[in-house]
């Protein structure tokens, strides 16, 4: 047993933990600085690219922690787990007994896999997290002539277009594919380009308006790790394997869910899935992509407020509930009153915002300065890639809490682009912009701005009339 002192400690190697460790280095290098983190490999940020003034967009590699020593002088790794917290006298103990004593500390445990029911009683039930994960499921696809993918998230849509030669039955809770990301209007513009295959072929554009009525349906969002989560494009792993097949049948089955999963003897299929619907579909593996609860993995003496969604309820500056103890990323829920164009979903690009933000309100604490919360909280922005074409979402893209009183305008060339705008009171809400659409930087300042778009009409997404020269 060790004892070690500590102004501040971060808990954790992935995305938040590393940024936090990294704008701590920025802020105050002069300060001793600990991180525990379980793994050697940590998260790395590199090619930062700005869309807008909020749009981000990033790659993420892993690297060796020992490289995060280089930035800061005065910091500590220690590789191993947070076991049990003190917060009353500030002390961490790990799983091989060192102590440390720090002032602020910052919980970056990240989270695991939510999987269906069945998936503790059965090993080809397979969540994707980690590295690890990804070579357990990549062992199953060399073998497998058939898998059921049960979700309807990131990680079912790219599992969905990234595999080849092995046939796929997809379940969805929804009528229409990626819920979590896109709206029906959006999933079909995906389905069209998997049956034509062809993106070049330029066909001619949609443009049309539409008021919500009732008959539609509102897309709600919803809701002991080794390594850290794995993000953009951990998928291409998947595609040289079992290539040699080609495109095999796909088959998605809408508006059902997972009700068992029994193993077989003697029978083609190791698995049978039994669905809500009665039927039965055989299988070699599951992969379960539904969802991520957070990993609050250690015991405390005192335990925070948690959020409805299980994380550590965090205020504006990532402080929870328990003084000098901030969390970061995917194991924390944001529970301060959201801007009206934010929301939560546990994502990249948010565990690098809530870590930054928790540096700055960690060394605000230590210096008795005062700290705001930063702009980016103020629009929700996700760049990512569906199916091959590059998506950006930004504010309530699927009239998030708008409840049933806004207009949908559509402009859509099949094979090309799709982009969505909602609008309420006449005023920009939410986008979808999916393909090169080049148009981020407007869209993020008609929504932070809020300016009157009725007098524009449907010209506003008019591919004949350059927009921004009315904002000129
Ligand atoms: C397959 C997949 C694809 C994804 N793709 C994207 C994407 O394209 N775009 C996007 O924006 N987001 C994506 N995400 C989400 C993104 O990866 C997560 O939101 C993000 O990584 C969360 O970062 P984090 O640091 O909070 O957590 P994690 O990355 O989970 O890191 C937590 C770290 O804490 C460590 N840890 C846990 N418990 C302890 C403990 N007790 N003591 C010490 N260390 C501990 C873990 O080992 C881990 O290193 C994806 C996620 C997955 C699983
Ligand atoms: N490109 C990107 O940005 C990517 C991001 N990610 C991130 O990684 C994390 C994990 O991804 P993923 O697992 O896909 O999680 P997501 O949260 O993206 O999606 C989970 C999906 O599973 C559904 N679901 C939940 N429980 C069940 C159930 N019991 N039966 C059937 N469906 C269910 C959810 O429906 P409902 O919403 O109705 O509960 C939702 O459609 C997320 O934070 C995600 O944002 C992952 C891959 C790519």
């Amino acid at each position: 047993m060790s004892n070690k002192k500590a102004t501040y400690l971060v808990v954790g190697g992935g995305i938040a933990g590393v940024t936090c460790v990294e704008t701590l280095s920025i802020l105050h290098p002069e300060e001793k600085l600990v991180i525990i983190t379980a793994s050697s490999l940590v998260k790395n940020v590199s090619n930062v690219s700005f869309y807008a003034k909020t749009i981000v967009k990033f790659d993420v590699q892993d690297t060796e922690a020992s490289s995060l020593l280089k930035i800061h002088p005065n910091l500590e790794i220690i590789y191993d787990s947070l076991k049990y917290l003190d917060t009353k006298n500030k002390l961490a103990t790990t799983e091989e007994g060192v102590i440390i004593k720090y002032d602020v500390i910052c919980i970056c445990t990240g989270g695991i896999p939510k999987l269906i029911s069945d998936s503790n009683k059965c090993q080809r039930i397979l969540g994707i997290r980690d590295t690890e994960s990804v070579k357990e499921f990549q062992d199953k696809l060399k073998n497998g002539r058939k898998m059921l993918i049960v979700g309807n998230g990131g990680i079912a849509s790219e599992i969905v277009h990234a595999t080849r030669g092995i046939q796929k039955v997809w379940v969805v809770k929804d009528d229409y594919i990626s819920a979590t990301f896109v709206d029906p209007g959006a999933a079909e513009f995906f389905q069209e380009s998997f049956r034509s295959k062809s993106k070049v072929q330029k066909e001619s554009t949609v443009l049309r308006r539409h008021i919500f009525t009732e008959e539609d349906t509102v897309v709600s969002i919803n809701k002991n790790l080794k390594s850290a989560a794995l993000g953009p494009d951990w998928y291409r792993k998947l595609e040289n394997i079992r290539n040699e097949g080609g495109d095999l049948e796909l088959e998605i089955v809408y508006k059902v869910e997972v009700e068992s999963v029994v193993e077989t003897e003697n029978k083609d299929y190791a698995l049978d899935v039994k669905l809500t619907n009665g039927r039965i579909i055989e299988c070699d593996f599951v992969i379960s992509a539904t969802g991520v609860e957070p990993a609050v993995n250690f015991t405390w003496d005192q335990v925070p407020n948690r959020g409805a969604d299980g994380g550590l309820a965090v205020n504006e500056f990532q402080e929870t509930s328990v003084k000098d103890v901030f969390a970061a990323g995917d194991v924390a829920s944001a529970s301060w009153q959201h801007a009206a164009h934010w929301f939560q979903l546990r994502l990249w690009t948010q565990a690098r915002q809530m870590a930054g933000m928790a540096a700055k309100a960690m060394h605000a604490r230590m210096t008795n300065e005062d700290v705001l919360q930063d702009f980016c909280f103020e629009l929700f922005t996700h760049c990512t890639s569906l199916f091959g074409y590059r998506v950006v979402l930004l504010g309530k893209y699927n009239g998030q809490g708008l409840g049933r009183d806004y207009e949908i305008l559509l402009r859509t060339t099949p094979n090309l682009e799709y982009i969505k705008f909602v609008l309420q009171n006449g005023r920009l809400q939410g986008v979808i912009l999916i393909g090169e659409t080049d148009l981020e930087e407007m869209c993020e300042n008609l929504i932070l701005d809020q300016i009157d778009l009725t007098p524009f009409g449907d010209d506003i997404l008019n591919p004949d009339i350059d927009i921004d020269d009315y904002f000129d």
